[in-house]
C-alpha cells in the first residue's frame, strides 16, 4: 500500500485546497476597547445553488490512529465546509485537485497534519477525506452550507494509501499518537 507522507498545515500550502483557519502568526486588531484580539477574515463561507444558507454546526470525531487507511474522497460541490476544533484536537486533511473527468488526481493527493490551535476550511469542491481526529476523540465545529440539494460526491480511489505518520520534510515531523493507539 503506498505510503501518504504528512506535510505541515500553512496557508501558502493549503491555499489551492482552502483557508487555514488560526491565530497562530497571524494578523489582529484590538476591539472592545482593547480587551479582545480579532484575527479577521481568516476564511470565506462560499455557497452555490438557490437554497443554501450558511449553517453553524458541531461535530464529535471518534479517535484515529495510525496508520490511516485512505481509499475515498468527497467533495461538496455548493459549498465551503469549515472544520474548527473546540479543544485542539489535532486532526489529517487529506485533499486533492481535480483530474480529468471530474474526479480528483490520485496522483496529486496531499495530506495535512492539522495541528493544535489550527482547523481547516475546505474550498468549495475541493476534494477531501471525511473527518479524522488522530489518537483522541474530538469535538468540531461545522460552518458549512446548509440546504435541500444532496451535496456530497464520494470517489472511491483506484490505489488505497496509508498514512503512517511519517513526514515529506523530516524538519516538520512532530510526535504523533503511536500506531494502534
Ligand atoms: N458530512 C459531513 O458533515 N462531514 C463530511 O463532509 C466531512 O468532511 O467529514
Ligand atoms: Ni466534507
Amino acid at each position: 500500500m503506498a505510503i501518504l507522507k504528512l506535510e505541515r498545515l500553512d496557508k501558502e500550502a493549503f491555499a489551492p485546497f482552502g483557508d487555514v483557519i488560526e491565530m497562530g502568526g497571524r494578523p489582529w486588531f484590538p476591539i472592545n476597547g482593547g480587551t479582545t484580539r480579532r484575527y479577521h477574515d481568516l476564511g470565506r463561507i462560499q455557497l452555490g445553488g438557490d437554497d443554501g444558507q450558511a449553517g453553524i454546526s458541531m461535530a464529535r470525531g471518534d479517535a484515529f490512529q495510525l496508520p490511516l487507511r485512505i481509499a475515498m474522497l468527497e467533495r461538496h460541490s455548493l459549498g465551503s465546509q469549515a472544520w474548527i476544533p473546540c479543544s485542539q484536537t489535532p486532526f489529517i486533511a487529506v485533499v486533492a485537485p481535480d483530474g480529468a473527468g471530474d474526479r480528483p488526481d490520485e496522483a496529486a493527493i496531499r495530506a495535512f497534519y492539522v495541528g493544535p490551535g489550527q482547523g481547516v476550511n475546505y474550498h468549495r469542491g475541493t476534494w477531501h477525506h471525511p473527518l479524522m481526529a488522530l489518537g483522541r476523540q474530538g469535538d468540531f465545529i461545522v460552518i458549512d452550507r446548509i440546504g435541500d440539494a444532496p451535496d456530497c460526491d464520494e470517489y472511491v480511489l483506484h490505489e488505497v494509501r496509508s498514512i503512517d505518520g511519517s513526514f515529506r520534510n523530516q524538519a516538520d515531523a512532530v510526535a504523533l499518537p503511536p500506531a494502534g493507539g
